[in-house]
């Protein structure tokens, strides 16, 4: 799986980024009108395939599946009303949430191309009701995923992904650090030379 897994909240920054050299990427909507996210996911959907990367449609499983993505992201409140029968027909891979055991138990059940584990660290972008997991917690679940890649999130910057990967995260994500950033474009370079440089 690739290590570095960028998430964003708008087509526009897809299309600047993609470029850098991502290769996958989330787009991750929220608050917007219907066809409006269908607009940004047919967008996304044929950047990604002229970038040859793979993009991700969070949330919005039915949109994917009309627009033939080709992967998803899921949390724990999604998947109560994803049809996985449908998404297995499609050939629509997904990824799922999760934090603490039970949610593990039910994502492994599914057969998920990959289980993500947040917040790591204290994260900005959003109320949750979990503390950080930390390094430790990174550790058991990778034991406890096997051969799953496991994708760490959660309040992540270059300097904590040395340690996160050692911990035995497969695949980084992020939003704030570049999001935020004076410069993303620079900050997306920097992501991807410390993913690239990082031992495991
Ligand atoms: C890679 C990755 N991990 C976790 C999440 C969070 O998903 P979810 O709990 O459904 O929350 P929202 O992102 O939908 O607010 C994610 N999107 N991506
Ligand atoms: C969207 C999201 N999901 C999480 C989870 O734990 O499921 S943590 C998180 C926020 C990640 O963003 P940032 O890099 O800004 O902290
Ligand atoms: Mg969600």
């Amino acid at each position: 799986m690739e290590r570095f897994y960028l998430l964003v909240g708008h087509v526009s920054r897809l299309e600047l980024l993609v470029p850098l050299g991502v290769k996958l990427v989330q787009l991750r909507i929220k608050d917007q009108p219907l066809d409006e996210v269908r607009r940004q996911i047919i967008r996304a959907r044929d950047f990604c395939a002229v970038h040859k990367a793979q993009l991700v449609v969070n949330d919005y499983w039915e949109l994917a599946l009309e627009e033939r993505c080709d992967f998803v992201h899921l949390g724990q409140e999604d998947m109560d009303t994803a049809d996985f029968a449908a998404l297995r027909r499609a050939g629509v891979r997904f990824g799922l949430s999760t934090h603490d055991e039970a949610e593990l138990d039910r994502a492994l059940a599914l057969q998920p191309e990959y289980v993500a584990l947040g917040p790591v660290y204290p994260t900005l972008l959003k109320k949750m009701k979990w503390g950080p997991q930390g390094l430790d917690r990174v550790t058991e679940w990778k034991r406890r995923v096997g051969d799953v890649p496991l994708v760490a999130i959660g309040g992540l910057t270059p300097e904590r992904v040395p340690g996160v990967l050692a911990a035995g995260a497969d695949s980084v994500a992020v939003v704030t650090d570049i999001q935020q950033a004076p410069d993303p474009e620079a900050q997306t370079r920097l992501w991807i030379e410390t993913c690239e440089s990082a031992v495991e």
